[in-house]
């Protein structure tokens, strides 16, 4: 797992790296500037392109003075520098890569005030002009310049990080950012490029290697991680030579009404694919028919009404209850009759989210190790209106710690917040994924998980990286959520080592 840094830590990783490694800071920024450059040329490789650089004073325009060096030396020919000059302090590595700029014919020209620019011309724009230094707002001749950068609406791809940015803590809409297609960031991305609000300001971003001091990074004391492929490799046991159905436990999907049996199918059918050992989905009559021809593998446990339910909750070794469950009455009955008799952890998803949301007693009855997997919506149902993914960020970090469950907030990076306070981030996932169903599938392999008898939390963090890692796969328009189940066998045992 890779421990994700503040700007402090990350300005620590910066000193320590330069004092273990023997490298002078000015060292440190020409193998950024170079990783920056790698990455740069392998998607904008027209060298012909006026590219005009624009460059702050500080540490961060350094970077690009020095960028801008390197790309003439492979051939870049329409380069034009733009030095911010909006204070008389510079960094001294600045200053460095200012003098060693001298000997080369790129245009320099300095910005005194925004006014002093009517157009900019070139076809690409490197923003370089601050980066993690950020410390305030930005306002003034700073802002007036942002404002006129972002109206010539050109392709930016900004150093380390959009001018502007907050690496962390909670972002608006209103915050004054230069909008860039693409950020080149150094070793980590910065943690606001994980939540959904960074998309006002930034298309993508890329991480590339500076070499930092990666023993001193992971040393960090961090919430927030990156969940890697090794993480899964690791966790991911081999089934056994002579294992029978018996070893993999019995997975309870409760799940469906008339109208949502496709979520109970998609659920139930995630546990048979993800490999519990039975599988057992309670639904409504009207659903048998389609559950007995869709999946001859799956036992019903049918349900009618509000009748009682012989639940037998010894059989099952784990619970996943409620997709296309309903909120009326009935569902919530049972969803309360099964939280009274199941004592293990359990799977809650969907309906059974927003049933608890609005019989908020029922939070008590959540069994210690449970998994939660609301998206958006049923996390604000269940936890109170967010103002932004930060507040997100730090109420599901301790709502899992007082309840002593795995929340799983959905979204393009997936946060699995665990019981002990770590907020995990999942890398794998895609647009093509953005279709009704898929978080059916990621509660039924949650669920079969913790049948095989995995923790709970490795059970999330397995489901969840696996589910993206299907759907970042398809060259596809869009996946749909059967399609996705059905590439499960194969893709856990591509991973298993
Ligand atoms: N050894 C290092 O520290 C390395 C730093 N690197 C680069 O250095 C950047 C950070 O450099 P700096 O710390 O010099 O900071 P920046 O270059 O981001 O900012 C420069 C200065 O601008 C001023 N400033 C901040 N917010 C302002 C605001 N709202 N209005 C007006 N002025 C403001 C501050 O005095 C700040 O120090 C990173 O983003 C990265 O690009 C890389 O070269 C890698 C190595
Ligand atoms: N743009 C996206 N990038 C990555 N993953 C996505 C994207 N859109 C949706 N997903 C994934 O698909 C799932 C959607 O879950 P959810 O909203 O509960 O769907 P449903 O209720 O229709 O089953 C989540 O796991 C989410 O992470
Ligand atoms: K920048």
């Amino acid at each position: 797992m890779e421990n994700l840094l503040n700007t402090e830590q990350m300005r620590a990783a910066d000193a320590q790296t330069i004092d273990s490694a023997k490298i002078s800071s000015l060292d440190l920024m020409e193998k950024a500037a170079g990783a920056f450059v790698s990455s740069f040329m392998s998607e904008f490789s027209e060298k012909y392109n006026s590219i005009a650089i624009y460059c702050g004073t500080g540490n961060n325009g350094g970077d690009g003075l020095s960028i801008a060096r390197m790309l003439h030396d492979k051939g870049f020919q329409a380069l034009d520098i733009k030095i911010v000059r909006f204070t008389e302090k510079s960094s001294a590595d600045f200053i460095a890569n200012l003098e060693a700029l001298s000997s080369y014919k790129i245009p320099v020209r300095e910005i005194r005030d925004a006014a002093e620019l009517t157009e900019e011309p070139a076809v690409l724009l490197i923003d370089a002009m601050l980066g993690s230094g950020l410390n305030k707002p930005l306002s003034g001749k700073w802002e007036a310049l942002v404002k006129k950068i972002n109206f010539w609406n050109k392709k930016v791809i900004a150093v380390d990080m959009p001018t502007g940015f907050r690496a962390e803590g909670p972002l608006t809409a209103d915050d004054c950012v230069v909008h860039a297609k693409l950020a080149i960031t150094f070793q980590r991305p910065k943690i606001n490029f994980l939540l959904p609000e960074s998309a006002f300001f930034l298309g993508e971003h890329r991480v590339v290697d500076i070499g930092l001091d990666e023993a001193y990074i992971q040393s960090l004391d961090s919430p927030y991680k990156l969940i890697e492929k090794e993480d899964i490799a690791c966790r991911l046991v081999k089934r056994d030579n002579f294992s029978h159905k018996g070893t993999y436990g019995h997975a309870l999907m409760v799940a469906g009404s008339a109208e949502t049996m496709g979520a109970a199918l998609l659920s139930a059918e995630a546990c048979l694919y993800s490999g519990a050992g039975l599988t057992t989905a309670c639904i409504p009559e009207e659903g048998l028919t389609a559950l007995n021809s869709r999946a001859p593998e799956i036992m019903a446990l049918v349900r009618t009404g509000a009748q009682e339910l012989d639940l037998n909750a010894d059989k099952y070794t784990s619970l996943g209850i409620g997709p296309g469950l309903g909120t009326e009455a009935n569902s919530l009955k049972l969803l309360t009759r099964i939280m009274r008799t199941y004592q293990k952890p359990m799977v809650l998803d969907a309906d059974a989210l927003t049933l608890i949301a609005s019989n908020y007693e029922l939070v008590q009855l959540i069994p210690e190790g449970s998994v939660l997997t609301p998206h958006m919506k049923e996390f604000d149902r269940l936890f109170g209106e967010h103002k932004s993914w930060w507040e997100r960020l730090e109420s599901g970090r301790d709502r899992a710690m007082t309840l002593g469950c795995t929340i799983v907030l959905k979204n393009r990076y997936t946060v699995i917040f665990l019981p002990d306070g770590t907020c995990l981030f999942n890398p794998t996932g895609s647009p093509a994924m953005a279709t009704g169903g898929m978080g059916d599938v990621l509660t039924g392999i949650i669920t079969s998980f913790i049948a095989q008898g995995y923790k709970p939390e490795d059970a999330a963090m397995l489901g969840v990286y696996l589910h993206g890692a299907i759907g970042q796969k398809t060259p596809d328009y869009v996946i749909p959520a059967s399609d996705l189940l059905r590439k499960l066998p194969s893709t856990i045992a591509a991973y298993l080592t």
